[in-house]
C-alpha cells in the first residue's frame, strides 16, 4: 500500500535555522568510481549515504571493487575503497540515478565478461543513446539503445563524436573511465549546447585531482590521456543543490537559513543559488566558517573534493590543501520576486526556483532547460501540472517555464518519483496551507533525512 501523502508543514513564523548538509551526490559518485579505478586502495570521506550513492556502491561491488565502511556519522560515511580487476558476469541496478546509468557502463566495458544493466521503470525512458553509441564506436558491444542492456568489452578508446545536448553525463561518464582505455579518449560534442557544464568541470577537476591528464581547452572537445588513476584520500563537499529548498524557506518565510561549510570555490551547480536567490529578493552573505586546517594559506580547490590529497596529483596522497569554506547565510523578506533566468548550466535547481516563482509577486521565466524532460521525470511538464493543480499559472515553453503570480490553494502535489519535485512541494507548502506531497520518501534519492531536516528547520529558533 502506498504511504499516505505527506502534509507539508506551513510556516507559522520566519525560520531561523542552521542546516548542515550531507555530501554531494555528484561528488560522491564520481569519487567512489575514481577510487574503484585507481592504482591502489584509497579513502572517500564524508560520502553521501542515499539511494543514488548506495546504487553506485552496489554497482562497483558487482564489478569487483571492495568497499568497506570505516566510519559512519551524520556527516556521511567514510569508505575504504580497494580496487580489483574489473569483473564481468554481474548485473547493475541503476535505480533512477543518472550518475549510475551514465558513469558505470564505460567501466563495465573494461570488464572480463558481459555486464547487464537495468533500473526503475522510468529509467528505461531516460536518454542513453548517445553514450551507448559512443561506447560502441570505441569498441564495446551493447544489445539495446536504452535500459535494459548488456554491455561487453573489450573497449580500446580513441576518438568519438556525440550529441551531449541531452545530458552532460554522457561526457562525464566517458571522461571518468577514459584514462583506463588503451588509447584514452577524445570526445567531440556536435549539436545544441551541452547543459550542466559545471558538472563537466567537476569531472575534469576531479580527474586532475587524481593525476589524470585532461585537456578541456577547446570548446566542446575533451581529451583524456591513458594512464594510471592515483589512489587518494578524498573528502566530499556538502551537497549545495540540496541546500536549495532550505534556502528557499528563508525567502518564503522572511527568515534566515545558514548552511555551514559552503565551499568558497566549487564546481557544484548549487553555488549559483547565491546569485539566483539574490535576484529573487534574498540577502546572501558568506561569513567565515570553521575552515579546516590549512585552508587559508593554500587557497581553495574546486574539484568537489576537500582534504588531504585532493589537489596534489603528483604527491604521495597526503597533500595538505583544504579549500576555504564559509557559512552561507540567506535572509528573506517574505516577499519573493520573480526571475528571468537561463538555468542551462544549473538545471537541477529548476524545481526549487519554479516553486519560489509560483509564490512570487512578479512573473518569472526559466529558460535553457529543455533537457529537464529527460531527468527523473519530464520536469517541465511535472512542474507546470503540479503548480497549476494548486491554482497557479505555469506554462511550459519549448525550453523552460513561464510562471505568473496567482494565489495558490492546498491540494496534492505529485512527485513523479523525483526527489526535487517532492522538495519543491515542501517549499510551496510553507506558504500554502494543506499541500500534501505524494511520495515524500522519494527524497531518499539524494537526501534520506529530508523530512527530519525540514521539521527541525521549522522548529529551530
Ligand atoms: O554529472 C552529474 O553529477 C549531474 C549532471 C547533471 O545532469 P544533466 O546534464 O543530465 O542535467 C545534473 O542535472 C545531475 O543532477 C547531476
Ligand atoms: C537530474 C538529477 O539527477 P540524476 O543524477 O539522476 O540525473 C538531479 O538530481 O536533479
Amino acid at each position: 500500500m502506498p504511504a499516505p501523502h505527506w502534509p507539508a508543514p506551513t510556516a507559522t513564523a520566519p525560520v531561523t535555522a542552521t542546516v548542515p548538509l550531507p555530501g554531494s551526490k555528484s561528488v560522491t559518485n564520481r569519487a567512489l568510481l575514481l577510487a574503484a579505478l585507481a592504482d591502489g586502495p584509497g579513502v572517500v570521506r564524508q560520502a553521501l549515504r542515499s539511494r543514488d550513492a548506495d546504487l553506485m556502491v552496489a554497482a562497483l561491488r558487482a564489478l569487483g571493487t571492495t568497499l568497506t565502511p570505516m566510519r559512519e556519522s551524520s556527516a556521511g560515511v567514510d569508505w575504504q575503497v580497494t580496487p580489483g580487476p574489473i569483473r564481468g558476469g554481474g548485473h547493475v541496478d541503476v535505480g533512477l540515478a543518472g550518475t549510475v546509468m551514465r558513469f558505470v557502463p564505460p567501466v563495465a566495458a573494461l570488464a572480463d565478461g558481459p555486464v547487464s544493466f537495468d533500473g526503475d521503470p522510468h529509467a528505461r525512458k531516460r536518454p542513453m543513446g548517445p553514450i551507448l553509441d559512443a561506447l560502441r564506436s570505441l569498441g564495446a558491444r551493447i544489445d539495446n539503445d536504452a535500459l535494459p542492456f548488456t554491455i561487453s568489452g573489450p573497449l580500446s578508446g580513441g576518438e568519438v563524436t556525440l550529441d551531449a545536448s541531452g545530458s552532460s553525463q554522457f561526457v562525464s561518464g566517458l571522461l571518468l573511465a577514459a584514462a583506463r582505455f588503451e588509447k584514452g579518449i577524445t570526445i567531440r560534442h556536435v549539436g545544441p549546447p551541452v547543459p550542466s557544464l559545471p558538472h563537466i568541470e567537476m569531472t575534469v577537476e576531479m580527474l586532475r585531482a587524481v593525476g589524470v591528464r585532461v585537456d578541456a581547452g577547446e570548446r566542446d572537445v575533451w581529451r583524456v590521456e591513458p594512464g594510471p588513476i592515483a589512489a587518494r584520500d578524498m573528502t566530499v563537499e556538502p551537497d549545495l543543490s540540496n541546500a536549495a529548498p532550505f534556502l528557499a524557506a528563508a525567502l518564503v518565510t522572511g527568515g534566515t537559513v545558514t548552511i555551514p561549510a559552503w565551499p568558497l570555490r566549487t564546481t557544484q551547480a548549487g553555488d549559483a543559488l547565491r546569485d539566483l536567490l539574490t535576484t529573487m529578493g534574498a540577502t546572501v552573505t558568506r561569513t567565515p566558517g570553521l575552515a579546516a586546517p590549512g585552508a587559508d594559506s593554500a587557497g581553495p580547490a574546486a574539484s568537489g573534493l576537500t582534504g588531504p590529497g585532493a589537489s596534489d596529483p603528483t604527491g604521495p596522497g597526503t597533500a595538505d590543501l583544504v579549500p576555504g569554506t564559509a557559512d552561507l547565510v540567506v535572509t528573506g523578506t517574505g516577499r519573493v520576486s520573480g526571475i528571468d533566468a537561463d538555468l542551462r548550466d544549473v538545471g537541477e535547481l529548476t524545481p526549487t526556483i519554479a516553486a519560489l516563482a509560483a509564490l512570487a509577486s512578479t512573473p518569472s521565466r526559466i529558460r535553457g532547460v529543455a533537457h529537464l524532460r529527460g531527468h527523473e521525470t519530464d520536469r517541465l511538464a511535472a512542474l507546470a501540472t503540479e503548480i497549476n493543480r494548486l491554482g497557479g499559472d505555469a506554462e511550459e515553453t519549448e525550453d523552460g517555464l513561464i510562471i505568473r503570480p496567482r494565489p495558490l490553494h492546498g491540494g496534492t502535489f505529485h512527485s513523479y518519483d523525483d526527489h526535487r519535485m517532492a522538495t519543491a512541494g515542501a517549499v510551496i507548502g510553507l506558504a500554502v496551507p494543506e499541500v500534501r506531497v505524494e511520495n515524500i520518501a522519494t527524497t531518499a534519492k539524494t537526501l534520506p533525512e529530508f523530512v527530519q531536516m525540514w521539521t527541525a528547520m521549522l522548529e529551530s529558533r
